[in-house]
C-alpha cells in the first residue's frame, strides 16, 4: 500500500484575441453614425469616474448607448426571435478589456442561452446551449466560417493551418492529422513529455527546500513552450533555462495581437507595432528553418506510417492545469497523488500507464470544465440560417460560442460551478464533445476540432504526474487570483501578487 501527502492543480489557456470589425451586411445606417460620433474608445470606458451612471462627467454618450443601439436595431425588422442583452458600460469595459466571459456569464443568467449582444458597432450572438453550439460547429464549410478569428489573426499568422479557410484549410488539416499519430504520441511521452516535467521539477527543487515560493503559472507556460519545440518541431529552446529571442518574440507578437491595433500604415512609425512587426519577422524565420529542417529529417528517413496507427480525430483529451485554489480541489489532487504513487511506485509513467491514471484524468478533464482555454468560439454565417431553438440568422452574422458558460450552466451540469472529477464517469470514456453531446467541448468540435487534444492530454497527464511524484504544492494565502483575456487566458496580479505556491519535497512512503 502506498501513502502520500498532497496539494493541486487546474488549467492554463489558450485562444484568440477578438477584435471589433463592422459587419457590411447588417445595420450600416447605424454603422455609420457610430463611426462620424465621437464614441469614447474602450479603454477609457475602464477609467471612468461615472460608469454607467448619468451621463454627467464628461461622456460623449449615454451610458446606455449598447442597449439602446441594439434596441433599436432590433425594431429595425429583426426577426431572429433573439432576446437583446441590455448591455451597460461597465460590463462592456469588462468584455473588451479584462475576462470577457464573465459579463457573457451573467448575460446568459438574464436572458438565456441564446442572446444578441451589441459590442460597439458589431453585434454579436452569443451562444451558450449544447444543441445550438452542435449546430454550429458541426455545420463549419457548409453554413458557417471563421470568420472574425482569420481576420484579426492574419497579422500573426498568415494564412496559417489554424485560421487558413476553404481548400487551403482541408489540404492543411489532412497533412497535419497524420503527423500526430499514436506512435509519435508513444515517444514522445518519454523522450519530451517526462525529460521536460523533469527538468522544471529539478529547477524547482531549490525552492521546495528553501521553502520560497513559485508563481507556477510562468513555470507552467514555459514548460509548455519546451515542449512544443522539442516534439513538433525537435528543437530545444530551453526555455526554462535560458531567455530566448524566439520566446521574447512569441510573447511580444501575441500581446500585440491581442491590444489588436494594427493599422498598416502605422507599423513603420509607431515603436510598438515596428517591435510587433520585428517579432513576427523572427518566428517567421525560425519557423521556416525548422520547417526546412524537419523537411529534411522526413526526406532521409522516409519513414511510413500505417493508417491504424494514425490518432482518431474524435477522441477528446486535454493540456495542463494550475495550482487549485478550494478545499475540495486540494483533497481531489491529494487523491490524484496517491493513485499515481499506487500504479507507479515511484517509475517514470509510460505511455500505457496513462490508462491507469484514471483519476487523475479526470481531474484534467474537471478543470478544464471549468477553465477552458478558448473560452469562446467564433464563427460567421455564410448563409441564412435557424438555430435549434428557431432563431434565425442572417449571412454575415457573427456567433460567440461561449464554452465556459456551456461548461458552467446550471442548465447543463449538476453543482456546475464545483470542480467534482468523479463526474466524468472513472470506468467509462474519457468525455469528448461526441459522448455528452456538445456539453464538454474544451477542443471544439466538428471538422475544426482541435488536432492536437491527445498530444495536450498526454502532456498533461504526464507532467502532472512528474510533478505530485516529487512535489507537493501550497498556494500562498491571500493572493488575489483574478482571470483576463488575451492570446491566451492569464492570471492576473502575478508579478507581485497571484499564483504563488509553496513548495516542498513530495516523498512516497512505500508501507509493506
Ligand atoms: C489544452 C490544450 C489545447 C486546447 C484547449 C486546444 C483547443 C483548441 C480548440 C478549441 C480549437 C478549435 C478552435 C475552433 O473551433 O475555432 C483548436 C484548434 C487547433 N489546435 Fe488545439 N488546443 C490545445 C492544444 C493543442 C496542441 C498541443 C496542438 C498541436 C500539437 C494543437 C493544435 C491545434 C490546431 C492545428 C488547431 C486548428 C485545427 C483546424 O483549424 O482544423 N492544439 N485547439
Amino acid at each position: 500500500m502506498v501513502a502520500s501527502s498532497a496539494s493541486v492543480f487546474l488549467p492554463l489557456y489558450l485562444y484568440p484575441s477578438l477584435r471589433r470589425n463592422p459587419n457590411p451586411h447588417r445595420h450600416s445606417p447605424f454603422l455609420s453614425r457610430i463611426k462620424s460620433s465621437r464614441l469614447i474608445t474602450v479603454s477609457s470606458l475602464g477609467n471612468s469616474g461615472d460608469p454607467g451612471g448619468s451621463g454627467s462627467g464628461g461622456w460623449w454618450v449615454s451610458p446606455n448607448w449598447l442597449s439602446s443601439l441594439a434596441r433599436s436595431l432590433s425594431a429595425q425588422g429583426d426577426d431572429s426571435g433573439i432576446p437583446v442583452a441590455n448591455a451597460r458600460l461597465e460590463d462592456v469595459s469588462d468584455l473588451l478589456g479584462r475576462a470577457l466571459f464573465l459579463p457573457l456569464y451573467k448575460w446568459m443568467l438574464e436572458y438565456g442561452p441564446v442572446y444578441r449582444l451589441a459590442a460597439g458597432p458589431r453585434d454579436f450572438v452569443i451562444v451558450s446551449d449544447p444543441a445550438t453550439a452542435k449546430h454550429v460547429l458541426q455545420s463549419y464549410g457548409s453554413k458557417y466560417a471563421k470568420g472574425l478569428v482569420s481576420e484579426v489573426s492574419q497579422f500573426l499568422f498568415g494564412s496559417g493551418f489554424a485560421i487558413a479557410e476553404g481548400q487551403l484549410w482541408t489540404v492543411r488539416r489532412r497533412a497535419v492529422l497524420p503527423s500526430l499519430h499514436i506512435k509519435f504520441l508513444s515517444v514522445m511521452v518519454n523522450k519530451v513529455f517526462c525529460r521536460c516535467a523533469l527538468r522544471l521539477v529539478e529547477k524547482l527543487r531549490p525552492y521546495a527546500i528553501n521553502g520560497a515560493s513559485v508563481n507556477m503559472e510562468e513555470k507552467f507556460s514555459q514548460l509548455t513552450l519546451d515542449v512544443i519545440d522539442l516534439s513538433l518541431f525537435n528543437y530545444n529552446f530551453d526555455s526554462l533555462t535560458s531567455d530566448s529571442p524566439v520566446i521574447d518574440a512569441v510573447y511580444t507578437a501575441l500581446t500585440f495581437c491581442h491590444t489588436g491595433r494594427h493599422v498598416d500604415l502605422l507599423r513603420k512609425i509607431i515603436p510598438r507595432q515596428i517591435k510587433a512587426e520585428k517579432a513576427v519577422t523572427i518566428i517567421r524565420e525560425t519557423v521556416e528553418e525548422l520547417i526546412a529542417k524537419c523537411k529534411e529529417i522526413v526526406d532521409a528517413e522516409g519513414e511510413q506510417i500505417n493508417g491504424e496507427d494514425y490518432v482518431n480525430d474524435s477522441d477528446p483529451s486535454i493540456l495542463r492545469f494550475l495550482l487549485a485554489t478550494r478545499d475540495e480541489d486540494s483533497s481531489a489532487l491529494a487523491k490524484a497523488q496517491e493513485e499515481v504513487d499506487n500504479v507507479l511506485g515511484g517509475k517514470f509513467p509510460t505511455y500505457d500507464d496513462v490508462k491507469e491514471l484514471k483519476y487523475l484524468t479526470r481531474c484534467i478533464h474537471e478543470s478544464m470544465r471549468l477553465y477552458p482555454h478558448p473560452p469562446v468560439l467564433i464563427r460567421r454565417a455564410l448563409v441564412a440560417d435557424v438555430l435549434p431553438r428557431n432563431f434565425k440568422i442572417n449571412a454575415g452574422e457573427d456567433i460567440m460560442i461561449s464554452v465556459y458558460n456551456i461548461h458552467r450552466s446550471p442548465e447543463v451540469w449538476d453543482g456546475a460551478e464545483d470542480f467534482m472529477p468523479e463526474r466524468f464517469d472513472l470506468e467509462g470514456p474519457v468525455p469528448n464533445e461526441t459522448n455528452t453531446n456538445f456539453r464538454f467541448i474544451p477542443f471544439s468540435g466538428g471538422p475544426r476540432k482541435c488536432v492536437g487534444d491527445q498530444f495536450a492530454l498526454l502532456e498533461a497527464i504526464i507532467a502532472l504526474t512528474i510533478f505530485l511524484q516529487n512535489l507537493n504544492f501550497e498556494l500562498v494565502p491571500d493572493q488575489k487570483i483574478g482571470m483576463t483575456t488575451g492570446a491566451t487566458i492569464h492570471a492576473t496580479n502575478v508579478g507581485f501578487f497571484g499564483h504563488y505556491y509553496k513548495l516542498f519535497l513530495h516523498f512516497l512512503n512505500l508501507i509493506a
